[in-house]
């Protein structure tokens, strides 16, 4: 079908595909760098805590050095439509020198802002609270000991001044996102003095002010994670109270809740009660909380919410997977390609037409349009978009990203 043709078929339905493609070229998604090398980092000092997250599979071509993760970014942002962001992680620093988490600064960061500016992009940032020996009893900022607490507040308030001066550098605020993997394996019998703890600690890790032209911090939670399947102390109760009560934002990722929870419907809940919001785009399966994005139904239903619900200009949509079986370039460019169908998608539906239905309890049309809408020519519109911006669809698309993989396959496993 000719973009003519399904742009005449949208507009029967009263919808203005250039007005949707015009929306998605505004919409940044954050794309993580964890991606990348599997979540492994530039330190080379990682104590044995995973955080509880893990990265599983051997496919050649693992980023191990920040010249190879920036390569292989390139060339992802290049297979994307549009301008996006970077989210780097505190233990992504690049320089010669070995600070420890409570010792970072800018300039270890230096040369990532250096080359955002050169590629036109924004950066958001994260405190690395995991791969560390002092987090090794999956406790951080919770910690009983006043002096593993009293170096994770250090290295949290570091990584909050970097991310402002990443934000004040390139003209565009970091979110800077707070996840601490505490928690406990088995059944705690003292929950209240954990969280008692945290919260002190994140209070005096946010005290120094910053400028919000250049910082936003988010706090995110979790349900469970590998070794803490009883509590999690950050859990989505306690920081949907810290967000609300101290303004920060709150990060929902997709990937930490009970997996019969439907995430979407959480978003204009809790917008109601929190100025702005973060997302951490996932898909859980089983025990993890990381797989790759689908064009599934979780994902449309949350692109579907974020515009029906008019969320788009508080919402940072951040991504956050890893997966090592399979090409990681291939992950990020398809997981973010299916992030912006999803939204195309939604902006492409008689958004006006489906809510007077529902408003005039007209659950049959609110029924037949849902369904008759599937059938739309989405993917003609998406060709256009990729057409446009000079991005590749299809095969086109397919044979870049395996003749990338091939081209890096050689740095070994
Ligand atoms: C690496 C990230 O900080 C991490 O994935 C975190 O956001 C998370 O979701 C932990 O499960
Ligand atoms: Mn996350």
């Amino acid at each position: 079908m000719s973009y003519q043709s399904a742009k005449d078929a949208f507009a029967e339905w009263g919808v203005d595909t250039e007005a949707a493609m015009e929306a998605l070229a505004r919409i940044p998604i954050s794309v993580h760098c964890w991606q990348g090398d599997d979540v492994v980092g530039f330190e080379g000092q990682s104590g044995a805590s995973g955080g509880g997250i893990q990265a599983t599979g051997n496919h050649p071509g693992r980023a191990r050095t920040p010249d190879e993760l920036r390569a292989d970014l390139e060339f992802a942002y290049s297979m994307i439509p549009g301008k996006h962001r970077l989210n780097l992680h505190a233990f992504y620093m690049d320089t010669e020198e070995t600070p420890d988490r409570d010792e970072i600064e800018y300039r270890h960061f230096a040369p990532w802002v250096d080359w955002a500016r050169e590629q036109g992009i924004g950066l958001d940032f994260n405190p690395t609270f995991f791969a560390h020996t002092k987090a090794d009893d999956n406790l951080t900022l919770s910690h009983p000991d006043k002096g593993i607490r009293d170096f994770w507040i250090e290295h949290g308030k570091r990584s909050r001044e970097i991310a402002a001066k990443m934000g004040k550098e390139l003209g565009t605020a970091a979110v800077n996102n707070i996840w601490v993997p505490d928690g406990s394996k088995d059944i705690p019998v003292d929950r209240m003095a954990a969280r008692q703890r945290l919260e002190a600690s994140l209070d005096q890790m946010l005290a120094p002010a910053h400028d919000a032209a250049h910082l936003r911090d988010a706090v995110e939670s979790k349900l469970f994670g590998i070794g803490v399947e009883a509590m999690t102390v950050g859990s989505h109760e306690f920081y949907l109270g810290y967000a609300i009560r101290k303004g920060t934002l709150l990060c929902l990722d997709m990937g930490h809740f009970h997996p019969t929870e439907n995430i979407a419907d959480k978003l204009s809940s809790v917008a109601l009660s929190v100025d702005e919001l973060l997302l951490h785009v996932s898909r859980p399966m089983r025990w993890d909380s990381d797989h790759v994005i689908l064009l599934d139904d979780a994902i449309r239903g949350m692109a579907q919410e974020l515009v029906f619900a008019d969320l788009l200009g508080r919402t940072h949509i951040g991504l956050d997977f890893f997966d090592a079986t399979i090409s990681r370039t291939a992950a990020w460019v398809i997981g973010v390609r299916n992030m912006q169908k999803a939204l195309l998608e939604a902006l492409l539906m008689p958004q006006a037409r489906l809510k007077e239905a529902e408003a005039a309890l007209d659950f049959t049309t609110r029924f037949m349009l849902t369904e008759e809408l599937k059938d739309m020519p989405f993917s003609t519109v998406w060709a256009e978009f990729c057409a446009r911006n000079e991005r590749p669809c299809g095969k086109r698309l397919i044979d870049e990203l395996a003749g990338y993989q091939t081209r890096v396959a050689d740095r070994g496993r």
